[in-house]
């Protein structure tokens, strides 16, 4: 039986005799979860007792009150009349399940516990090693789904040539290193098809046939999940159930080297965990196949076995919970929890450097002065906020598998109604997978998204990373999916990715152990930033934008334009880089969102200015942009060059963070939509340049943030995580409001609809640009009237009362009412597609959705921002004495309010929304 539960009290531990000798054993007091599956219906609830025996006091000692505990294969003791549950020979103890531990972290940990947190730290480093290690990975699982060598090697080296090119790598010699590596792949796969083992010592006592090399064996690349272990990982190959990992190193030695059988034995878990017996485990080190015997000695043969014992298994559950234990209150490993010894270690200089410049204790020592206090207490803040936010990407995995497929479906977190089609193999080994959907039922999940494909069941079954290609809405709609790996899809899920979390945290790191001490004195506050005068006028006919680009073109330390909505924003950004790149400046262009890369693109090609490259996916650049796209394929030099020579780079801010553009540098970075980004996702664009102009609006969205604000976990103080949802732009705004210019004239909305968010949100200061724009109605919309509307929708702001129902993330009868309005509209001679809907939650999205036309975009706040309609009605599903927030706070409420041009409806219940000042102002602009 396994027991779950939350510890509840301090763990005793001591040595009794027993008839073995003496043992250690540790009592940890817990409280049995709801689901305990075996604490008994009796129990739920009741503290009880969970006794650890032998090495697994280890683990109890590591824990502490609050923290999540499994004990598996348990089994219920009495001792002095009190029940409890105590470990057996079969037991695994693991310490905070939910978090999950990624098998190259716990590789690096048996390493060095430092280690693994400076890699988290700097994230993977830009060198060659590293990319070549890629690229054979990438080769042998060409191999192994049947690619011949040369193709697959010369194909994968074309792929990264842009990587290469920054690297200063040639073709041809990259080529030739691949192939050194490839040869040990392929002797070993030709051995394993003749049905012979290596003949090495370890293998000795495995017999060939279990291992006889069926092709129906083998299996590439497998992302392994295990809910039990709280550990994660992609396992390079399976070959009979067993794992097989690629090292690129070499090992003379016989048996593999401990931390490579360690990262086999993690997935050898996991696969026991479905339910397989693995009882050996392959290491492969191809660098050996490229030694020359007289040169070497030793043991050269690459392929390596070693039998998977039980007590290697618990002892990766052990180093796992270490760093699950550290993780929980977000500690920072010394490097005295292991035994490595600091003077054979590649990363001692780094280390030292770290803890030198946070004044941490390492074991290492350190080196350099430590960073003024206020910088170190910034970076511990912002690291234990982003680590929070990890904490809640494992948390979006355990629904993986504590949610049905009905509540995944409800949380708009999966499709679960596809019908699988048909896959079929694409050329380079990766697949194609059709799907049909049988409702169409909505969900986070859009194209271009990696997602979990799987067969039903994301974690215990056939499950695989997918990209979307394309995603019908409709109930019979076509769903493509591109995979390395086949799988017969009929659900997917949302994928929860750690990427943004990382580099958020290199981001942190670089910014203050590499920024210059000149950005980081203006950051925090030593400094105030500096201005050249700038004589030119760039824009004639607006004094503000006028002025916002002088402050671009003339800040030595960064500048700041506050763009309300529709006041020019991308024009102004489009004019600020054509006067830099005048000056022989080099531009970053970036945002949070590719869609506003892609925008602040097109009015540059608007103002005639073409001389830039996009850096993105194809799926991920907007079509008209494609042929800017920089192709990462091709010739390294050739590829670098296109990169290095652009006097414009544009990229969101998630690429700014990539090893690629990290070997980049620029004169300016220039961030749109800057106030939904965090400082550090803001530093990752920022990092790559010597100034930076940030442009965006505090007043509308902020920064996703996913750890709730307030009480923290642990229960200690809240607020770190608040930080992040505070962008740098917001900050910085108000520590420098000289450094800044609000743009004031917008082009967007008629008069009466801008009132109340330039009232609300803009001291009053927000005016329509022109007369024109003024008295914009949608009379001016040609064979659109607006006598043709009904009386209460003749102005350009109404409302429209439809008492609440009580349901509360939906109103059906909201719904329908406005179902009948944008009928009116489109009676009226208003194109559908000119007429938006915006609805607080995804559920009334839902209800609305299915009751007026495709064309007709009806969407949450958070998909309009940005953009602009005609028309534009607004749902408040407003109920009650309005007891949660509709729009989350009044931010979005501005957003929704801005996007109309020319006519603005709101729907809702006015006592409801008469009970909240905000509220209860606009219904009085709204009627007037
Ligand atoms: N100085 C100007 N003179 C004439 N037209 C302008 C000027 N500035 C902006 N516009 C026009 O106003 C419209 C809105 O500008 P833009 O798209 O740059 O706004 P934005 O602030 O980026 O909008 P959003 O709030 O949606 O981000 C565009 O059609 C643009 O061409």
């Amino acid at each position: 039986m396994n027991v779950r539960g939350i510890v509840a009290g301090e763990v005793s531990t001591r040595t009794v005799g027993t008839e073995y000798g003496d043992r250690e054993l540790a009592e940890v007091p817990i409280r049995p979860a709801d689901d305990a599956s075996g604490a008994g219906a009796d129990a739920v609830d009741q503290p009880t007792r969970v006794t650890c025996w032998g090495k697994w006091t280890e683990s109890a000692e590591l824990l502490e009150p609050g923290m999540e505990l499994v004990v598996t294969d348990a089994e219920r003791t009495e001792f002095r009349g009190e029940e409890g549950f105590s470990t057996t020979g079969d037991s695994y103890v693991v310490v905070e399940p939910s978090f999950l531990v990624n098998v190259t972290d716990i590789r690096s940990w048996t390493e060095c516990p430092r280690l693994y947190y400076l890699n988290k730290l700097s994230g993977i480093p830009p060198n060659y090693p590293v990319t070549k290690g890629t690229l054979v990975h990438e080769v042998f699982g060409d191999l192994l789904r049947g690619r011949a060598v040369e193709e697959s090697i010369e194909a994968r080296v074309e792929e990264r040539g842009l990587e290469l090119g920054m690297l200063g790598e040639s073709a041809e010699s990259v080529r030739e290193d691949v192939r050194k590596n490839a040869a040990a792949i392929e002797g070993w796969l030709e051995q394993g098809r003749l049905g012979k083992t290596d003949g090495g010592r370890e293998t000795a006592d495995v017999s060939a046939e279990r291992f006889a090399p069926d092709e129906s064996e083998w299996r590439s690349e497998r992302l392994l999940i295990s809910a039990t272990f709280g550990i994660r990982g992609r396992a390079d190959a399976i070959r009979g159930g067993a794992p097989v990992e690629l090292k690129t190193g070499k090992n003379l030695r016989k048996e593999p080297r401990f931390k490579d059988k360690v990262q086999a034995a993690c997935y050898a878990l996991l696969l026991e965990e479905e339910g397989g017996e693995v009882d050996t485990g392959t290491l492969l080190y191809t660098k050996n196949s490229a030694l020359e015997r007289d040169e070497e000695t030793g043991d050269l043969t690459p392929a390596k076995e070693f039998s998977m014992g039980s007590g290697l298994l618990k002892y990766v559950v052990r180093l796992r919970n270490e760093i699950a234990a550290m993780e929980f209150d977000r500690g920072v490993p010394t490097g005295y929890e292991g035994n490595a010894s600091c003077e054979y270690c590649f990363e001692q200089d780094t280390c030292m450097v770290v803890s030198g410049r946070l004044d941490q204790e390492s074991k290492a020592g350190q080196i350099g002065a430590a960073l003024p206090e206020e910088e170190r207490e910034y970076f511990e803040r912002f690291y234990r906020a982003i680590e929070a936010e990890r904490r809640e990407v494992h948390r979006e995995y355990a629904k993986l598998w504590e949610q049905s497929p009905e509540e995944r479906a409800d949380d708009d977190r999966a499709l679960i109604d596809l019908e699988f089609e048909e896959m079929r193999p694409l050329k380079g080994g990766r697949w194609e997978i059709h799907a049909r959907r049988r409702s169409d039922e909505s969900s986070k999940i859009r194209e271009g998204d990696l997602v979990l494909a799987s067969d039903g069941r994301p974690v215990r079954g056939e499950a695989e990373l997918a990209r979307i290609e394309r995603l019908e809405s409709e109930d019979g709609g076509e769903v493509v999916l591109t995979a390395d790996e086949p799988v017969e899809a009929t659900r997917l899920d949302v994928y929860p990715s750690e990427f943004t979390t990382d580099r958020q945290l290199s981001a942190l790191h670089d910014a203050l152990l590499k920024g210059s001490e000149r950005r980081k004195d203006v950051l925090f506050g030593r400094e105030e930033p500096v201005f050249r005068e700038v004589e030119e006028t760039f824009i004639e006919n607006n004094a503000a934008q006028d002025e916002a680009v002088r402050k671009a073109v003339g800040c030595a330390d960064l500048a700041l334009i506050h763009g309300p909505p529709g006041t020019g924003k991308t024009y102004t950004i489009a004019r600020a880089i054509r006067a830099m790149v005048d000056r022989g400046d080099r531009v970053i262009l970036s945002a949070f969102t590719n869609r506003a890369v892609d925008n602040a693109l097109e009015a540059l090609r608007d103002q005639g200015f073409t001389d830039f490259v996009r850096m993105g996916t194809e799926s991920g650049v907007r079509e008209d942009m494609l042929p800017f796209r920089l192709e990462r394929s091709g010739d390294p030099e050739e590829r670098a060059r296109e990169l290095r020579e652009a006097p414009v780079v544009a990229a969101t801010t998630a690429t700014c963070g990539s090893r690629v553009m990290k070997e980049t540098e620029f004169d300016v970075a220039l961030v749109d939509e800057a106030a939904q980004l965090t400082e550090p996702g803001t530093f990752a664009a920022a990092n790559l340049a010597d100034r930076f102009v940030l442009v965006g609006d505090h007043e509308q969205l902020p920064p996703v943030v996913r750890a709730e604000t307030g009480e923290s976990e642990t229960g200690a103080a809240g607020g770190e995580e608040a930080d992040l949802s505070r962008s740098l732009f917001e900050r910085l705004v108000s520590a420098y409001p000289g450094a800044g210019v609000m743009l004031d004239r917008q082009y967007r909305m008629n008069q009466r609809i801008q009132a109340f968010a330039s009232r609300e949100f803009y001291d009053g200061e927000l005016r329509p640009a022109t007369p024109e724009v003024a008295g914009r109605t949608l009379d001016d919309i040609a064979g659109a009237s607006r006598e043709a509307l009904p009386d209460e929708l003749g102005d350009p702001v109404a409302f429209v009362d439809v008492a609440g129902d009580a349901a509360r993330h939906t109103d059906g009868k909201e719904a329908a009412r406005i179902a009948d309005l944008v009928e009116c509209y489109e009676a009226a001679g208003v194109p559908r597609a000119e007429i938006g809907v915006i609805a607080p939650f995804r559920a009334q999205v839902g209800e609305i959705r299915g009751r007026v036309p495709d064309d007709v975009t009806v969407d949450t706040v958070d998909r309009f921002q940005g953009s602009s309609e005609e028309v534009i009605i607004v749902s408040f599903v407003a109920t009650g004495d309005l007891e949660g927030p509709i729009f989350e706070d009044y931010r979005r409420i501005n957003v929704a309010l801005t996007r109309p041009k020319r006519a603005l409806v709101l729907v809702g219940d006015s006592r409801a929304l008469e009970s909240d000042p905000v509220y209860g102002r606009m219904l009085e602009w709204a009627r007037t």
